[in-house]
């Protein structure tokens, strides 16, 4: 941890150490990422550049490899204290917990329970406990919300991790702009970390499904992420994403020192559906991991909540005519909004009710443009 600590608290579980985790079997298939170079990024190498637009196009999920470089591997260290963190949180007693449970609230922050949230339209429960840190509670811009005693004291220690990310979000959004040909840091510019958003670290802990007889062993239902880049990190494998032009679904192996970088909504919405968010879900680890707690840890960058959803104008999008005549002003719908619709039709007695309120929360798993640019 950044911070020593006087407070007694009794060792974590360890769910989410690194150490005795069985490897990852060879027999599953796995999807093809290529596997970005933050290092070669940094220092403003073209063909990796073009690496980044390329994967961002085809799949818009990739390996960032962390090391060798400054800011990867501050993020990797910042990372592991967020592992610890988590331990601690989810070990919590159930009632500390609850206490910041903040649905019924509206609230998309605070904690969330396991099948507290649907996966489907046939109401199919999840099986993961949820911790959401507003990145604006962790840094001064809203009142704190409820937390444990723990978070609270950690707060440095969250609020470093969150500036992390940053540095290596602004290298991304660099890159893709000069890709995009947009003027110059118009992504960087609708991604500012002092201003509001819902941009937030999750924690995760995946309970293994049901039981061993259930052919159904998704934990997290299939979806897009609402936001623009989404930075992960597994110990576990059970992260799956369905592969374009195709129903199949394949697993996305764990890979130490490397980050799982994914594209959401937003990124599909500013580029006229150039930029693919695609469709991934959590099922059980695999092979000989099956049946272990699953912690994995996110941190969800999303435009300001007055950003406009919609094709920004300038650059290759715009001057192309890709998804409009070029110049054309397309109706946006704002971020706050969009996060807004999306989450509540998951949440149990807060949007979900009965069949047919999971879909009023649909992101942009249609779109299938990228794949053919
Ligand atoms: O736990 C994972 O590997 C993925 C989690 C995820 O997709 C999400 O929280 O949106
Ligand atoms: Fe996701």
């Amino acid at each position: 941890m950044a911070t020593s600590t006087n407070l007694e608290f009794k060792p974590p579980s360890g769910a989410s150490s690194s150490f005795n985790i069985p490897p990852f079997p060879d027999n599953v298939r796995t999807a093809p990422l290529l596997t970005i170079c933050l290092k070669k990024l940094v220092e403003n190498d073209d063909g990796e550049r073009e690496r980044l637009f390329e994967a961002s196009k085809s799949l818009g999920f990739m390996y960032l490899d962390m090391r060798g470089c400054e800011a990867g591997e501050r993020l990797l260290r910042d990372a592991d204290n967020m592992f610890w963190l988590m331990d601690f949180f989810f070990d919590l007693p159930m009632e500390e917990k609850a206490k910041c449970d903040l649905s019924s609230q509206g609230s998309y922050f605070g904690y969330k329970g396991k099948g507290r949230e649907v996966m489907d339209d046939q109401g199919t429960k999840d099986y993961n406990e949820m911790y959401n840190i507003s990145k604006d509670d962790i840094l001064g811009l809203t009142t704190p919300l409820p937390a444990p005693d723990i978070i609270t004291y950690h707060r440095p220690a969250v609020a470093a991790y969150i500036s992390s990310n940053y540095a290596i979000l602004d290298t991304l959004f660099t890159s893709l702009n000069t890709s995009l040909r947009l003027p110059p840091a118009t992504l960087s510019s609708l991604h500012r970390k002092t201003e509001p958003s819902g941009c937030h670290t999750r924690f995760i802990r995946g309970h293994p499904s049901a039981s061993p007889q259930t052919t159904d062993q998704r934990t997290l239902g299939e979806h897009t992420d609402f936001g623009s880049l989404s930075i992960l990190f597994n110990r576990l494998g059970g992260l799956q994403v369905q592969l374009p032009d195709s129903d199949d679904w394949v697993y996305v192996r764990p890979v130490p020192g490397c980050a799982i970088v994914n594209l959401g909504d937003a990124m599909v919405r500013f580029t006229a559906e150039v930029l693919r968010s695609n469709l991934h879900r959590v099922v059980d680890p695999p092979g000989e991991q099956k049946g272990m707690m699953r912690q994995s840890l996110v941190f969800f960058c999303r435009p300001e909540h007055t950003a406009q959803l919609r094709r920004l104008k300038g650059g290759m999008v715009d001057e192309e005519g890709i998804g409009g005549e070029a110049g054309e002003e397309e109706v946006g719908v704002s971020s706050k909004e969009w996060l807004e619709r999306r989450h509540m039709s998951k949440k149990i007695g807060v949007g979900f009710h009965k069949p047919g309120d999971f879909a009023k929360g649909a992101g942009t798993e249609g779109s299938r443009r990228a794949v053919k640019v």
